[in-house]
């Protein structure tokens, strides 16, 4: 009999590599929209949970942006995210649904933690302040899972800690959309145009560790056999990372822009660098294996079929 898997933000870009991922149909996955399963709405969470009570819940949705997104609605990065984590953690804790995975983010430790970020450091400093609410829930899920695995030894609720992330099905629309996909974005449009020049926030000198998000289904897959043996909180990365400005001329190199590129210092530039650490995680026996410039030309060819209102 398969594992019953309930897969929370199935539509989104992590939920839809996991869905897509060929492992996907070792299991019996439910994945439901949030239009058939509002997280915010407690009484939603129990009927569901009380009706299907999966082995496993990989917890995979939320209010995701990028630094923009955060800037311009902490309110809801922080209310949003931390009650969907507590409905959805909540409940399953009261219905004893055995097994949870929850995914939170490398954006939760703290702004001044010496790099590379360890899990032992959340919670040791302050927060970027341009993602604070976002981090503020992703630490208050992290924190639940742990104490209800400590308190219930029968439940066994662990939490991924990815670096950021970018693929198929990302958010390509700049009101929203992280670095990556932005800049794809933006260079296309500049090939297509034939402009000479494009604007980088900042100075380019921030780092980022950015992982193909295929990659992160890839090692769910993998830990899901080994769930007993997941430390309770674990980074998920490549272990080093680029500059901004690094990233700006891979994707130009990979979609033929010749043109050159202007800093506005103007823009927010976020965290000067967050690259985490992944002893833990070569310990747990895997690493990623998607080069950048795979990643990039792949996330490309998926943006191309997008029809502009899908953007
Ligand atoms: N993207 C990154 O760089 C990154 C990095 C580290 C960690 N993460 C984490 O990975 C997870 C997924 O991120 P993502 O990039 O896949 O996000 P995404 O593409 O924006 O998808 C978000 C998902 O959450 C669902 N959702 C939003 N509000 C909901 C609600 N009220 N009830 C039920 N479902 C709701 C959305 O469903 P609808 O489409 O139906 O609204 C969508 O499926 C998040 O926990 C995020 O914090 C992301
Ligand atoms: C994983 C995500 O990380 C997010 O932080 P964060 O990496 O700064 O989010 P990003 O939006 O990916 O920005 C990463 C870096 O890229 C720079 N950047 C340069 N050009 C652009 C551009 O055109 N668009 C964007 N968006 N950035 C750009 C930006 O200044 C920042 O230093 C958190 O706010 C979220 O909560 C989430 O956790």
């Amino acid at each position: 009999m398969p594992e019953k898997i309930l897969i929370t933000g199935g539509t989104g870009m992590v939920g839809k590599n996991i869905l897509e991922h060929p492992k996907a149909q070792d299991y019996e996955i439910l994945h439901p929209s949030s239009k058939e399963l509002n997280l915010l709405s407690k009484e939603q969470v129990k009927e569901y949970l009380t009706k299907y009570h999966p082995d496993v819940i990989i917890h995979a949705a939320g209010l995701v942006g990028g630094i923009q997104a955060n800037m311009a609605n902490p309110v809801g990065f922080l209310v949003q995210n931390l009650d969907m984590a507590r409905n959805l953690i909540g409940v399953a804790y009261e219905l004893k649904i055995p097994k949870l995975l929850n995914i939170a983010s490398s954006c939760m430790y703290p702004r001044r933690a010496a790099n590379p970020l360890k899990e032992s450091m959340i919670l040791t400093g302050e927060l970027e302040p341009t993602n604070e609410g976002y981090a503020l829930a992703k630490i208050f899920g992290t924190r639940l899972c742990e104490y209800i695995s400590k308190e219930d030894t029968q439940l066994s609720y662990k939490t991924l800690i990815p670096c950021n992330l970018y693929g198929k099905f990302d958010k390509f629309d700049p009101k929203n959309s992280h670095m990556l996909p932005a800049v794809i974005r933006k260079i296309d449009q500049a090939v297509q145009q034939q402009n000479n020049e494009v604007e980088i926030w900042g100075d380019g000198e921030s780092r980022r560790e950015f992982m193909y998000s295929e990659d992160l289904a890839d090692f769910i897959f993998y830990a899901m056999p080994r769930f007993e043996k997941l430390p309770q909180n674990l980074n998920v990365g490549l272990g080093f990372d680029y500059s901004i400005n690094e990233y700006y001329a891979t994707i130009a190199k990979i979609l033929g822009y010749k043109g050159g590129f202007k800093h506005d210092l103007s823009k927010p530039v976020g965290m000067k660098r967050k690259l985490i650490d992944n002893s833990a995680l070569k310990n747990f026996g895997w690493q990623a294996k998607t080069s950048l410039e795979e990643g990039i030309l792949k996330t490309y060819q998926y943006y191309k079929t997008l029809e502009n209102d899908k953007l």
